[in-house]
């Protein structure tokens, strides 16, 4: 398998034995592991640092979004934590995001990669309005990616549909990490903005996230192999 794996399993069960049983069928050469709102609000610290007791590394999605020094120290702590990952709000705004870049200054190669959200991949283009937002879904994208870029960060969450776009208006480098990946056939879920594991990398996605396709299905390590096999 792959010394960079790009599958990252949202790991969003309400059980941490459920979650645990999950993680001992799989190896880190297969994936990497996302916790989220709803695992770390249940199980802590202490989840995340048995996970990576296990060899994998993992993507913590707080999507920390407060004031410039509350959200420096927060992402402070997920170094200390050890992931791989951390993500804020880009519309937090560029002082919220260069205070959480500096804030892993100090610890050096051994930060993790910070990424910034721009628009949820559940958000259809009709519900920007409400939001106050008058702009296309894709200059929304690039204008809260372009935000993220200028203040320092390595990358932003966005849907593989804007990949391309992106790529092309940031470089090769700016790492895109797109969930709302679907298998072909797969139920949609409250996910809007979509594309297959495949054709989400053809796009330029540097890693994928994906939850309920593969902890949902009826033998998700199966699911997991078969979807690294299309990429
Ligand atoms: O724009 C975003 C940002 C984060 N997520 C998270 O990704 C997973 C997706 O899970 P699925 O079960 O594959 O839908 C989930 O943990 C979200 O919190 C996102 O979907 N979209």
């Amino acid at each position: 398998m792959h010394s960079d794996p790009k599958v990252l399993v949202a790991l969003d069960f309400a059980s941490e034995q459920d979650a645990m049983a999950f993680v001992e069928r799989i190896d880190p050469s297969q994936c990497r592991l996302k916790v989220g709102k709803e695992m770390f609000t249940l199980f802590g610290p202490q989840f995340v640092k048995a996970l990576s007791g296990k060899g994998f590394e993992v993507f913590l999605d707080l999507k920390f979004h407060d004031i410039p020094n509350t959200v420096a120290h927060a992402v402070a702590a997920a170094a200390e934590l050890g992931v791989w990952m951390v993500n804020v709000h880009a519309t937090g705004g560029s002082k919220m995001m260069a205070a959480a870049k500096a804030a892993l200054a100090p610890y050096g190669d051994k930060a993790p990669k910070l990424i910034a959200v721009t628009v949820l991949t559940s958000m259809g283009e009709e519900e920007l309005p409400e939001l106050g937002i008058t702009r296309s879904n894709d200059e929304q994208v690039l204008a809260l990616a372009t935000l993220a870029k200028q203040a320092g960060l390595d990358g932003v969450v966005c849907s593989a549909q804007e990949a391309a776009m992106l790529k092309a208006k940031l470089g090769a480098e700016f790492q895109l990490v797109t969930p709302g990946i679907r298998p072909a056939g797969a139920d949609l879920g409250d996910q809007r903005r979509v594309m297959t594991p495949a054709e989400a990398v053809a796009a330029g996605s540097d890693y994928l996230v994906i939850g309920r396709p593969i902890t949902q299905s009826a033998d998700p390590l199966a699911t997991l192999e078969a979807i690294n096999a299309t990429l």
